[in-house]
């Protein structure tokens, strides 16, 4: 599976405030940028966080590029994937409504009734992992059913988590122009943090777009 991470952070490294609320740190032109990524992958994935901060929808908004996506055979829509240990995603959220595939991948001793009231809604669980969800077992059960292209857009602690199980392929940072700071606001990799060895990116664009600058890396393996 080839997996790109993508994000919006404020020129201090910052997903959004201490309030978990989310900030429009995006312009037109960047939000156009990551509807174009996610027209060309089969799955976004984020954090129950991120699903209980913003109820995010995870479509493509752009209707020529849903077009395109069917003339490629696809839905309109790439599937959406909650991280989600526990399966504390109400069953009522925007990313499990019916107009694309849903996947919410828990842990083991995720309770059986809301893994119930997932399945009612239609979410297709996946299970993996205790503590938290084991990613590099869950996107290989992800893989089994089609999915090869994954946009995981955050937050924060699952963004740490996918570099640190070594998944990531790509990484698209929009930095905008604001600070928004506070030692308890999300960053691009919060969880731990590492201390020894540290992912290495390269840097293979710097393009300006907005009042910001989209910075795009590959990831060594
Ligand atoms: N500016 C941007 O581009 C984005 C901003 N955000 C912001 O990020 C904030 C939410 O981020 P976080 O609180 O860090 O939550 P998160 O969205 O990273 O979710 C973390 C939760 O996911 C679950 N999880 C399951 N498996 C996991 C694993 N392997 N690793 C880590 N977590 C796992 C855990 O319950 C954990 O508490 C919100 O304020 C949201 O607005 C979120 C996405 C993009
Ligand atoms: N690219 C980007 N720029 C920002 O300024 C943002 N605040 C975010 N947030 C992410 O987008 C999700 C909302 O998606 P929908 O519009 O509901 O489809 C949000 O949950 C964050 O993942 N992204």
């Amino acid at each position: 599976m080839h997996v790109v991470v993508n994000a919006a952070m404020s020129a201090d490294g910052k997903l959004s405030s201490r309030r978990r609320e989310q900030i429009r740190i995006s312009g037109h032109e960047d939000f156009a940028r990551v509807d174009a990524l996610r027209a060309d992958c089969d799955a976004v994935m984020v954090g129950v966080g991120t699903v209980l901060a913003d109820d995010p929808h995870l479509t493509v908004e752009d209707p020529d590029l849903r077009a395109e996506r069917r003339e490629r055979g696809d839905s309109d829509h790439p599937a959406r994937v909650v991280a989600d240990t526990r399966a504390r995603t109400p069953p009522d959220a925007r990313v499990l409504d019916d107009v694309a595939r849903s996947y919410v991948a828990v842990g083991e001793t995720a309770p059986d009734d809301r893994c119930g009231a997932l399945r009612d809604a239609d979410a297709h669980l996946v299970t993996a992992g205790t503590e938290r969800v084991d990613l590099a077992a869950a996107l290989a059960e992800l893989e089994t059913d089609g999915i090869d292209r994954l946009l995981i857009e955050g937050g924060g602690e699952l963004l740490f988590s996918a570099f640190e199980t070594g998944v990531v392929d790509e990484l698209s940072v929009f930095v905008g122009s604001q600070i928004i700071g506070g030692r308890d606001a999300p960053t691009l990799a919060d969880g731990e943090g590492f201390v020894d060895e540290f992912p290495e990116l390269t840097l293979a664009a710097a393009d300006r777009l907005d009042d910001g600058i989209v910075l795009s890396y590959t990831v060594a393996d």
